[in-house]
């Protein structure tokens, strides 16, 4: 696969990122206005850095799209010329609906959005994808791209807005739970990175005891709380403090902004 990643900032080189281990390209360009911050990827024999992005879409077929939303009308008329009707267009950018893309390039090219978290970088993002029409017969290109940094689903485009906060953003959320759970730990006499590494596993063990199991996570959780011991104890602390009304208000309120910051 010849691809390219037009705007490699944050999200763009987690992608290349997932790439490069992954081994998933024939080659890969490289697209951002200062090179200079990326310039040691080049040293790969297969990767190409240039701040051209009509050169990086000429000699690709996959264009993944991952610069701000404000940045995406201007690029797309920049290298709408140069597009052929074999060239996929994959776009990460938020809220820059399918009708906004098509207005620009036609609804002739095939065009798939995608909503990745950074732990693409790492393999287990969890992402999710729609298509125009046409791009439903490449969508595929599209599912084994991420299938191989993580998982994917495909989903209507109306809900890629609920979608962005639950997994794009879904990533800091839990971060700041990892965060808490080691400064709990901390509390209670483990070394700061003893803290960090014990909360870490222990939440890679929850998540992949629910996706083993197919399990519900209150099932789960009544094999962990002995009548009157410590677990009930501390879950009913926390929810008496507002721990899940915590979060559902905490999505509700990303999901309230993510529709007022869009471009649509
Ligand atoms: N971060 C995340 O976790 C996620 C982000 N997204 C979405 O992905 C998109 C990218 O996000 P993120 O990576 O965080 O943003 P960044 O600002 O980190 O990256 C955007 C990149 O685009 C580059 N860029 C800007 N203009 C151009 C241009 N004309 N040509 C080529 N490159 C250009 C910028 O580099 P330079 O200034 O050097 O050109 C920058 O590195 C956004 O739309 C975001 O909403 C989606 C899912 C998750
Ligand atoms: O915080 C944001 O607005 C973007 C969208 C998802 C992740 N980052």
């Amino acid at each position: 696969m010849k691809i390219a990643i037009i705007g490699t900032g944050n999200l763009g080189l987690s992608i290349a990122k997932g790439l490069i281990v992954n081994n998933a390209f024939t080659t890969l360009y490289l697209t951002k206005r200062k090179t200079e911050e990326i310039q040691e990827y080049e040293q790969h024999s297969k990767l190409k850095v240039t701040s051209d992005n009509r050169e990086a879409v000429q000699h690709s077929d996959i264009l993944i799209f991952a610069v701000q939303p404000t940045q995406m009308e201007r690029i797309l008329k920049e290298i709408k010329d140069d597009l052929h009707e074999n060239h996929v267009l994959i776009s990460t950018v938020t809220g820059f609906k399918i009708p906004a893309i098509e207005a620009i390039v036609g609804e002739e090219q095939f065009i798939v959005r995608s909503m990745p978290n950074t732990a693409i970088a790492v393999g287990k993002s969890m992402t999710c994808l729609c298509s125009n029409e046409k791009g439903k017969k490449r969508i595929a290109i599209a599912e084994a791209i991420f299938n191989r940094l993580g998982t994917s689903i495909i989903i209507p485009e109306n809900k890629m807005q609920a979608a962005t906060v639950i997994c794009a953003s879904g990533i800091a959320f839990w971060m700041r739970l990892i965060r808490a759970t080691t400064q709990g730990a901390v509390q209670l006499g483990f070394d700061a990175k003893d803290a960090h590494e014990l909360s870490m596993q222990t939440c890679l063990g929850a998540a992949s005891l629910l996706i083993e199991s197919g399990k519900h996570p209150e099932e789960e959780i009544d094999k962990v709380t002995t009548p009157r011991g410590c677990t009930i104890e501390g879950l009913n602390e926390m929810e008496h403090n507002g721990l899940s009304s915590s979060l559902i208000k905490g999505i509700q309120a990303s999901f309230k902004k993510i529709n007022t910051i869009t471009t649509d």
